[in-house]
C-alpha cells in the first residue's frame, strides 16, 4: 500500500478556509465497484459521498442549461468539460457541514485534476484506485440494471477506451505524491471492503 497522507488539508480555497477538509478521490474503470465501496465507507466511516457521474445525471434530470450537452457526452462515454463537473462538486461540498468527502469517479483525466485544484483550491489526502480487469468490468456493468443510458456494450467499449487513455497520468501523479492506495477489485463486495477498511481505520485517529 503506497499511502502516507493522513493530515487534513488546510489550503487557500474558499471551502478550506471554513473547515478542515478530508478528501478521498475514488478512482477505477466503469464497473470496478467505486459506488458500491463508497456506500460501505459512508456506512462505516461517516463520509459524504459525491459521485461525479451522479451529479452529472442529476444535472440532466433537472433540465439545466448544460443538461443536453452532458447527456450527449455521457451517451458517447466522453468526459464532460471539467469546469462543469467541478462546479457541481463544489456545490455539493459547500452544501455540507461535514468536511469528509469521498469524491467518486473523479478526476478522470489530468484536466479534471488540475481544474479541481484551481477551483476548489484543495487536494486529496488519499486516492483509492480500484484495479479491475476489463472483462470483469464489462460483466458488472452489463448486469448493473440501473437503466443508465451508458450501460450498453457499445458505450462501455467507448468508456473503457477513454479510461485506458486518460487514467494513468492521474494515478501516476498521486502515486508519486505517496497518496495512492491501489485496491485489488476482484472478490466479493465484502472481501474488497476488508481491503479498503484499513485505509480509513488508519486515519480515524487523526481526524
Ligand atoms: N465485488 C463485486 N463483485 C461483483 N459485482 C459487484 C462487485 N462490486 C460491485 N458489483 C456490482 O457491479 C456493478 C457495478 O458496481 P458499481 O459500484 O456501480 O461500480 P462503479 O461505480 O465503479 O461503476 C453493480 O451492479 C454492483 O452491484
Ligand atoms: N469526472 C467525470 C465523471 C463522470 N463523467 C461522465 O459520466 C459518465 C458516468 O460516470 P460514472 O462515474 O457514473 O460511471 P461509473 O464509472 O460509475 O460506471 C462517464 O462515462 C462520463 O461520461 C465525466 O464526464 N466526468
Ligand atoms: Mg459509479
Amino acid at each position: 500500500m503506497e499511502f502516507s497522507s493522513a493530515e487534513p488539508f488546510k489550503g487557500e480555497g474558499c471551502l478550506s478556509k471554513e473547515k478542515n477538509l478530508y478528501i478521498t478521490f475514488v478512482l477505477g474503470g466503469p464497473g470496478s465497484g467505486k459506488g458500491t465501496q463508497c456506500a460501505k465507507i459512508v456506512e462505516n466511516f461517516g463520509y459524504t459521498h459525491l459521485s461525479a457521474g451522479e451529479l452529472l445525471r442529476q444535472e440532466i434530470a433537472s433540465n439545466s442549461e448544460d443538461g443536453v450537452m452532458i447527456l450527449d457526452m455521457i451517451k458517447e462515454g466522453k468526459i464532460v468539460p471539467s469546469e462543469v463537473t467541478v462546479k457541481l462538486i463544489q456545490k455539493g461540498m459547500e452544501s455540507c457541514d461535514n468536511g469528509k468527502f469521498l469524491i467518486d469517479g473523479f478526476p478522470r483525466n489530468e484536466e479534471n485534476r488540475t481544474a479541481f485544484e484551481q477551483i476548489i483550491g484543495a487536494e486529496p489526502n488519499i486516492v483509492l484506485f480500484f484495479d479491475c480487469p476489463e472483462e470483469e468490468m464489462i460483466k458488472r456493468v452489463l448486469n448493473r440494471n440501473e437503466g443508465r443510458v451508458d450501460d450498453n456494450i457499445e458505450t462501455i467499449r467507448k468508456r473503457l477506451k477513454v479510461f485506458a487513455a486518460s487514467h494513468y497520468p492521474v494515478i501516476d501523479y498521486y502515486s508519486k505524491k505517496g497518496k495512492l492506495c491501489k485496491i485489488d477489485a476482484i472478490g466479493t463486495e465484502d472481501e474488497i471492503f476488508e481491503r479498503v477498511r484499513p485505509v480509513f481505520a488508519a486515519c480515524e485517529g487523526v481526524q
